[in-house]
């Protein structure tokens, strides 16, 4: 049964705000625009995705995604994360689509091998298949059988929540984390544990995406976690 990937987008230069206190709105504009070509290069990549549908208020980043052979819908102004994925998903079910794996543009390690592994985990519906962030609290990857299944719960303890939901639908509820599913880039300290999980002090996620960057470990706050 085919599988539409969805990646919400936000507005690329009113992204990663929680990052303003160690990058200028321009890093954080073009880390923002890394990352989505990065998650979308995947998607198109992975046989089991069938296609990817990007839902954005903003025309720079709807125009990416086209650039990247993404279909895309045109967000409403008023709109929010959960109505958006609401709204994308909406529209693959009109497609035909037998599952959704809601895919976030702020993940930029997601690989090949992460979305084989979730859609052979939700292969069988009613189910729905979770990878957690680091926190252990949010939602980074979502696969959903059959799409609509459950009320996305974007935000706090969205983990909890989207679980909760599906039990109360009746799904088998997955499972399934990895290193590189984890991590999406939210808070500074997402950057210090990057750089811990790579062991490397020069923080190689900016400096490669970013190569005029000039961070060092000591600008960051050492304790804390991914808020999810
Ligand atoms: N289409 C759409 N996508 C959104 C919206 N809010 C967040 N997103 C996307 O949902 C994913 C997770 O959101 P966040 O982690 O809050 O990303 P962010 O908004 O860039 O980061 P912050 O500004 O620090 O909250 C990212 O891919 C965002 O681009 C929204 O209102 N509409
Ligand atoms: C929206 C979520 O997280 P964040 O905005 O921090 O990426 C979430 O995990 O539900």
């Amino acid at each position: 049964m085919t599988i539409w990937a969805i990646v919400p987008v936000k507005p690329l230069r009113r992204a990663k705000t929680r990052l303003a206190d160690v990058l200028t709105s321009d890093q954080r504009y073009q880390l923002a625009e890394m990352m989505l070509r990065q998650v979308l290069a995947v998607l198109d990549s992975a046989p089991q995705i069938t296609g990817t549908l990007v839902i954005s208020r903003d025309p720079e980043a709807l125009s990416i995604a086209r650039d990247m052979g993404a279909r895309t819908i045109q967000e409403s102004s008023a709109s929010d994360l959960n109505p958006a994925l609401t709204r994308a998903t909406e529209i693959i079910r009109v497609w035909g689509a037998g599952a959704t794996l809601i895919i976030p543009a702020d993940l930029p390690f997601v690989n090949v091998a992460d979305i084989a592994a979730i859609a052979h985990q939700g292969r069988n519906g009613p189910c729905v298949v979770i990878s957690k962030d680091l926190a252990g609290l949010g939602t980074n990857a979502l696969l959903v059988r059959p799409p609509g299944l459950i009320t996305y719960a974007y935000g706090e303890d969205s983990y909890t929540l989207h679980t909760e939901a599906a039990q109360r639908a009746g799904a088998a509820v997955y499972t399934y984390d990895s290193d590189s599913l984890m991590l999406d880039i939210d808070v500074p300290e997402d950057l210090v544990r990057y750089n811990q999980l790579v062991g490397n002090g020069e923080f190689t996620l900016l400096t490669r995406m970013l190569p005029d960057i000039s961070i060092s470990p000591s600008d960051m706050p050492t304790t804390g976690g991914n808020n999810g």
